[in-house]
């Protein structure tokens, strides 16, 4: 795989990454190529046929997930025909609605796709009503003995408590050995890298694990972050603000997220972070707020540095300095211009709306069928203050490639888009 010699005008070299080369892990159906296809500009991503990225995330990774549940949690009769149906459905059926018992149906009630194909509807939104049929399947909103478990909490545990975790914080020790520009990049990229814990990702990976991480971003264009958060500038009357930190998974992702969102506050970048959050169990890994407080348990648990940036956390969700917040949007099938009012003026009176992940990038860019050297800013035009996107490539849509970085990248691994091997930090101030 060659790596992307620049993008806009940067040199793309990153000291803090691993390794040059890249093994891609196989992803079914590999890339699509929309930006050749004018067909495709801008359609919004559907399921589509067998071959397609989407098409194996349904086919593979659901199905997948749905027997990796079942074995993980022993589940009671109902629960376990309820499984058996939902593979049913999503296997040979069209789409049922929520049972109208089912507590919040209501708010899917209206959605347009209902007696459709799987196959033929929006990717997110597939992806998304997947996630809450199978919390219903689990009695997870249900008043009763099974109210409120997370069925993805056994592989998060497990995650949290490995070593892989205990190395990572250990290394928090070495940080202050650096000058103040490379303890912020060291944490941007570790927040950023972090974004390979997915569980969701990982299920289709294989026997060989996740490919090895590619040197240097396809964008990067962290200076304009670190402009936009600069302690130098100008204050209105309060000082520094507000930073949202729109939260992807738990464990091995929120951990680095957390030591960032301490680095703000430490530093003086921000005056409070707003933590988003998933009201419930989603995407496999996603954080709530649960994992937010097993991460700062693991954090305080830990010892030198690491315990040190637990307990500030602690202190400063106690004196309201890191918020935490799960807006339902925040598990909507739907893209970020849809959002609701009030989430608006969230981001709105934000200093900058840092979006971690894939599934963010996806919803922030509509998952459509952009031509890759769509300028990032015009996909994110609608957002309502500044925004960043860091991210690692999971699924076939990106925005604000250069020109030679999108050919160097077509003419490399197959599998660039989807592998998780490159990443990305995009802004628009
Ligand atoms: O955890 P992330 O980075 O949002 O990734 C979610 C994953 O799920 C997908 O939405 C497909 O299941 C991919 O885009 C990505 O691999």
């Amino acid at each position: 795989m060659k790596r992307p010699s620049q993008d806009n005008g940067r040199a793309l070299t990153d000291a803090d990454a691993e390794t040059p080369s890249a093994h891609a892990a196989s992803v079914p159906g590999g890339p699509r190529t929309a930006d050749t296809d004018g067909s495709q500009d801008r359609a919004p991503v559907v399921v589509g046929t067998p071959g397609s990225f989407a098409r194996g995330v349904l086919d593979e990774r659901h199905t997948a997930l749905i027997e990796r549940v079942r074995r993980a949690t022993p589940y009671p009769p109902a629960h376990q025909r309820a499984l058996d149906a939902l593979l049913d459905e999503i296997t040979k059926g069209s789409i049922e609605p929520l049972d109208d018992a089912e507590p919040g149906a209501d708010r899917w009630r209206d959605e347009p796709y209902y007696g459709q194909r799987w196959a033929d509807v929006p990717f997110l939104w597939a992806e998304s009503f997947f996630y809450r049929k199978l919390l219903a399947a689990l009695g997870h909103f249900t008043p009763g003995p099974w109210l409120g478990i997370d069925p993805f909490a056994p592989f998060k545990n497990a995650e949290l408590a490995g070593s892989k975790v205990d190395d990572e914080l250990s290394a928090l020790d070495r940080l202050p050995a650096l000058p103040p520009h490379e303890q912020d990049r060291t944490l941007l990229l570790s927040s950023l890298w972090g974004n390979r814990a997915d569980l969701g990702f990982q299920l289709s990976a294989g026997e060989g694990g996740l490919g090895d991480r590619v040197q240097g971003l396809v964008v990067d264009d962290s200076d304009a972050l670190w402009e936009i958060l600069a302690t130098e500038k100008p204050r209105g009357p309060g000082g520094p603000g507000k930073v949202c930190l729109v939260a992807d998974n738990a464990g091995p992702e929120l951990l680095p997220d957390l030591v960032l969102a301490d680095h703000l506050l430490a530093t003086g970048r921000a005056a409070s972070v707003a933590l988003h959050l998933k009201p419930y169990p989603y995407y496999v890994s996603d954080a709530t707020t649960a994992d937010t407080l097993a991460c700062l348990d693991r954090l305080t648990g830990a010892s030198g540095r690491a315990a040190a940036v637990g307990e500030r956390l602690r202190d400063a969700v106690g004196d309201g300095r890191l918020i935490l917040r799960s807006h339902p949007f925040s598990c909507a099938p739907h893209p970020y211009d849809r959002m609701p009012a009030d989430l608006r003026e969230d981001f709105a009176s934000a200093t900058v709306t840092v979006m971690k992940g894939d599934l963010n990038y996806r919803r922030l860019v509509g998952d459509r069928h952009w031509p890759a050297t769509t300028p990032f800013a015009e996909a994110t035009a609608y957002f309502p203050g500044p925004v960043a996107a860091l991210r690692t490539l999971k699924c076939d849509v990106v925005t604000g490639l250069a020109p030679g970085t999108l050919a160097e990248l077509d003419a490399g691994a197959e599998s660039w888009r989807t592998s998780g091997t490159h990443a990305l930090i995009q802004v628009r101030s």
